[in-house]
């Protein structure tokens, strides 16, 4: 975009620089999208002679400041490494040394061991709006920030899967899922403004037990027409009810066995039992057992899906729980075993951190099942086959899970295990962002707040604020 208002001439003037020369010193800028790239160059520029230091070096230490008070940028002097000088004493001269009457930017303030700078309000103003109006809806984006090569367009943008939102079918999207949401979407645009090739994905929690559970109580208690007319409710309800049963009837035969009975019978024919056989049908793709769930599944991603169109979301792709295949997991526990990751216990297969990693960080990760005795995979085993299935398909350059900090464990240990299976480098491009606990709710409990109205105001804002 060709430079056209007077001030940034003015600035290539006084720092004797063309657009050429600042891509050549400067390359991670691009002062033709970002005015303050200018100013950073300008202030590196001027300091350059004073201090002795190379402007390009000056450039690279100059950050942002966290709070207005301290300047709209910052200079840590100890981060040039000037040897035998004493940081405040260069800030104190640096700063009486600087020209009086820039036209840019005040004259710096030392603090410290800091220099603060300002920029003057009224030639910014007026290089800024010319630029808006340029712009128009680009403005605020950098598109080069997310090449995989800022010197060379051609070879494309980085790629970044964001996860988010990811709730589970048949409970309600509760104020966590929306927290995810808001996030996930937020840093998504981010992202996308910033010039990388964007994957959202929703994980749905769409598999598990808990829907052979669910399936039983769609058999008892079901109703076709409120199914249709509000899946996530209906389910919901059916959820909470059957759920209450089963742990009433563990209860039951629990008080049964202190008083030394036998229970075994009991036990093999509790809905708890009922609802693992159905799930085990369901892994093993029995089309009569999966005919429901998926139809429960199918009818929860279009009321999502209104839902998130009121937030102005959408996914590129809705993934899931279920979409791990037993193949893939079988793949990846061979893996495992082989490299001695995993090891059996009575039965059941773990990852036991404590003996693989010393020390404290071991410690903290505990131990992991990855496989129960019955054979079943667990909501760890999937997020592993799903993590390695997903770089498959998409390379990404990074990816980022916007989950609960209650889940931080889980992360870690997943992060982990794809460390210890010898993707280090796929680790490193993984990232958990997390936020806090909403207290006080659970689904099974049926304690869980809707939030609805938030939803409202929300998409409304979001309307607003959209990034991109
Ligand atoms: N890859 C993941 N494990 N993502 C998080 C999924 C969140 C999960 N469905 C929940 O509601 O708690």
């Amino acid at each position: 975009m060709a430079l056209e208002n007077k001030i940034d001439q003015i600035l290539l003037k006084l720092d004797n620089l063309t657009l050429e020369s600042i891509a050549e010193k400067y390359p991670t800028t691009h002062p033709n999208v970002n005015p303050y790239d200018f100013y950073r160059i300008h202030i590196s520029e001027i300091l350059a002679p004073i201090t002795g230091v190379a402007s390009e070096k000056i450039h690279s230490v100059i950050q942002w400041t966290n709070a207005l008070d301290k300047g709209d940028f910052t200079l840590p002097i100890p981060a040039l490494r000037i040897k035998g000088a004493k940081p405040d004493a260069l800030g104190t001269e640096w700063a009486a040394k600087f020209p009086e009457d820039d036209p840019l930017i005040e004259k710096p303030v030392a603090a410290g061991s800091f220099l603060s700078f300002f920029v003057k309000g009224g030639p910014l103003s007026q290089s800024l709006i010319p630029m808006i109006r340029n712009l128009g809806e680009e403005y605020g984006r950098n598109r080069f920030l997310g090449l995989k090569d800022p010197k060379d367009p051609s070879k494309g943008k980085k790629r970044i899967v964001v996860e988010f939102s990811s709730p589970n079918i048949a409970k309600p999207f509760h104020a966590g899922h929306l927290r995810s949401t808001i996030i996930g979407s937020f840093l998504a645009n981010l992202y996308e403004g910033a010039g990388w090739d964007v994957i959202r994905i929703n994980y749905l929690g769409d598999w598990g037990k808990q829907y052979g559970l669910l399936a039983l109580a769609y058999e008892r208690y079901g109703d076709e027409e409120a199914l249709k007319k509000d899946p996530i409710d209906h389910l919901f309800r059916l959820y909470v009810r059957i759920n209450a049963e089963k742990e009433e009837e563990l209860a039951a035969i629990e008080a049964k066995k202190k008083e030394g009975q036998d229970v075994t019978e009991l036990l093999a024919n509790s809905l708890d039992e009922q609802a693992r056989r159905y799930f085990r049908k369901m892994t093993d793709r029995d089309e009569k057992a999966l005919a429901l769930w998926k139809r429960f599944r199918d009818l929860s991603i279009v009321r999502y899906k209104a839902t998130y169109a009121r937030l102005n979301i959408k996914f590129d792709e809705y993934s899931g729980e279920s979409q791990v295949s037993e193949e893939a997991m079988e793949k990846v526990a061979k893996e495992m075993a082989e490299k001695g990751i995993t090891r059996e216990d009575q039965g059941a297969v773990l990852v036991d951190f404590t003996e693989l990693i010393p020390g404290k960080e071991g410690k903290r990760l505990g131990r992991a099942v990855v496989r129960k005795r019955d054979g079943t995979a667990l909501y760890l085993t999937r997020d592993i086959a799903e993590l390695l299935g997903r770089y498959e398909k998409y390379k990404f350059d990074h990816m980022i899970y916007v989950v609960a900090s209650q889940q931080d464990l889980h992360l870690q240990q997943l992060f982990k295990i794809i460390e210890l299976l010898g993707y280090k480098d796929i680790a490193a491009r993984c990232q958990h962002i997390n936020f806090g606990l909403v207290l006080g709710m659970s689904t099974r409990k049926g304690t869980v707040k809707l939030y609805v109205s938030p939803f409202y105001t929300l998409a409304h804002a979001n309307n607003i604020t959209q990034l991109g």
